[in-house]
């Protein structure tokens, strides 16, 4: 699971011409990303899919563990939407990790609008896949 191979993840690669493009940092610890979303993300008029919206959470979370260098899986998604999320305005994506028990990683994360409304909430248990 190489950079050079993943470069066509729907959610980060960047060779990837329908995925979402996503560009990370880490502010303290926490990691972040931000998106628009689009016409051609929603579900509902104006509203973004929800599974879009997971693979967010997914996202943010899964891939913190595999920006630390290892190779990380999603093992399990809990994802509480709280209000729609809507089309057209910067979404603030931010994830971190809440707890480490061998190789499985716990982690948060959180959808939020530009005056601070979380629209979603995840919970994830991201595995640690060979001897890393
Ligand atoms: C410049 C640009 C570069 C671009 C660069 C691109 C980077 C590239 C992207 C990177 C970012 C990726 C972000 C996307 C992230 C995904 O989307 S990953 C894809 C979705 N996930 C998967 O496909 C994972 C599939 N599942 C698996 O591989 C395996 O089930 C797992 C998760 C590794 C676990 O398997 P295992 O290690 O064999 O463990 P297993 O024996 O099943 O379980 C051992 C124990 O662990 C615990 N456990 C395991 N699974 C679970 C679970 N789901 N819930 C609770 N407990 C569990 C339990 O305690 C379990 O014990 P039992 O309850 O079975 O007695």
């Amino acid at each position: 699971m190489d950079d050079i191979n993943n470069m066509w993840c729907f959610a980060c690669g960047p060779q990837n011409p329908i995925g979402l493009k996503l560009k990370f940092r880490e502010e303290g610890d926490t990691y972040i990303s931000t998106f628009i979303a689009g016409p051609e993300h929603q579900g509902y008029d104006g509203i973004m899919h929800g599974g879009l919206v997971s693979t967010l959470l997914d996202e943010i979370m899964a891939r913190y563990v595999y920006a630390k260098g290892l190779t990380a899986v999603t093992a399990k998604l809990e994802v509480r939407y709280r209000q729609p999320t809507p089309i057209g305005q910067e979404l603030r994506i931010s994830g971190w990790i809440t707890s480490q028990r061998g190789k499985m990683y716990e982690l948060a994360g959180k959808i939020a609008l530009p005056d601070g409304t979380v629209t979603a909430e995840g919970k994830a248990m991201v595995a640690i896949k060979g001897d890393e």
